[in-house]
């Protein structure tokens, strides 16, 4: 069975639609949610994570439906969820933080409840500021806090929401380690603008635009779908939907090439460029005719 199952899935803020008949499975291993800003990421995350109920269609958590209280209560047990934007109370040091949370997720025994608090500091490798205040830690830090608090109980279903952003490279390979070990075993989904995490990471990657589904599928199917449209160049050509110079001096570009273009392997951030420029040039070109 899918760990989750969303089928035509809609949320609206006011006027405002973030989500639009949205329908996807989950199951074990792990998802990158890519888009750009405003696409629905942490709407659909935060449905995952039963802090908001959809608007319309369905949605199966675990088999639960998070409508009702028990559903929502059974999902709640086996989530791990960090959130984007997280507030902490004042005075906690980063242990006392965690440990507050192991006892509202029902760790009622301090023995095991603190050694499981112990092990999720040293996974995300915080084992050393324990003690320390948690408004004493930097960013990258604090970030890394509320991964630790997800962690916690191994969860089934662990909801991460841009869990890289802000960390240093070598804290974001220490992490690449640890949600890979997760993924083993649970169902764990990530949003991120970081294309190298989904391409060093993720066996599926869903792409959304403006509340919908633009691409659900394997990385490699995505990266192919670039292939002869990525290429190298003396200056910018203007075929190209995006070009840069890169550190070599030379300029890769991004589009439709011309007959005689050098072409090389394109990465997944081209695949997602292109995927994500070409449907703003369909709206465009649909909301011209
Ligand atoms: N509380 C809210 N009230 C009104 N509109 C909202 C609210 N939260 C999100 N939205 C709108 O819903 C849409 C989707 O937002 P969401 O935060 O899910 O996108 P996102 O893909 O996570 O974006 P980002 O990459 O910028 O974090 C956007 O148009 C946003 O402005």
């Amino acid at each position: 069975m899918n760990t989750v199952a969303l089928s035509g899935v809609g949320k609206s803020y006011g006027r405002n639609t973030a989500l639009a008949d949205v329908t996807l499975d989950l199951g074990p291993g792990i998802t990158g949610l890519l888009g750009p800003n405003g696409a629905g990421k942490t709407t659909i995350l935060r449905i995952l994570a039963t802090a908001l109920a959809a608007d319309q269609g369905t949605v199966r958590i675990m088999g639960e439906d998070p409508r009702s209280l028990t559903g929502r209560t059974t999902v709640r047990r086996h989530l791990g969820y960090a959130p984007q934007e997280t507030g902490f109370p004042r005075g906690f040091t980063a242990f006392s933080f965690i440990d507050y949370l192991a006892i509202l997720k029902e760790w009622s025994d301090a023995g095991t409840r603190h050694e499981e608090v112990r092990r999720v500091l040293e996974l995300v490798d915080l084992a050393d500021v324990a003690p320390k205040r948690v408004g004493a830690l930097s960013g990258g830090q604090r970030r890394r806090l509320v991964l630790a608090q997800a962690l916690l109980g191994r969860p089934d279903l662990l909801v991460l929401d841009e869990p890289t952003a802000g960390l240093d490279p070598a804290q974001r390979g220490r992490l690449r380690d640890v949600l890979g070990q997760a993924g083993e075993s649970a169902t764990v989904v990530i949003s991120t603008h970081q294309t190298e995490d989904v391409a060093a990471l993720c066996e599926r990657v869903i792409v959304l635009d403006r509340g919908q589904v633009l691409f659900d599928g394997r990385i490699v199917d995505l990266v192919s779908e670039a292939a002869g449209r990525v290429w190298m160049s003396d200056t910018r050509q203007p075929t190209a939907q995006y070009a840069w110079r890169t550190g070599t001096g030379r300029v890769r570009n991004v589009g439709d090439p011309p007959p005689d273009a050098e072409l090389i392997e394109p990465a997944l951030e081209d695949a997602y460029l292109l995927l994500v420029g070409d449907a703003a040039d369909d709206e465009r070109l649909e909301s011209a005719s």
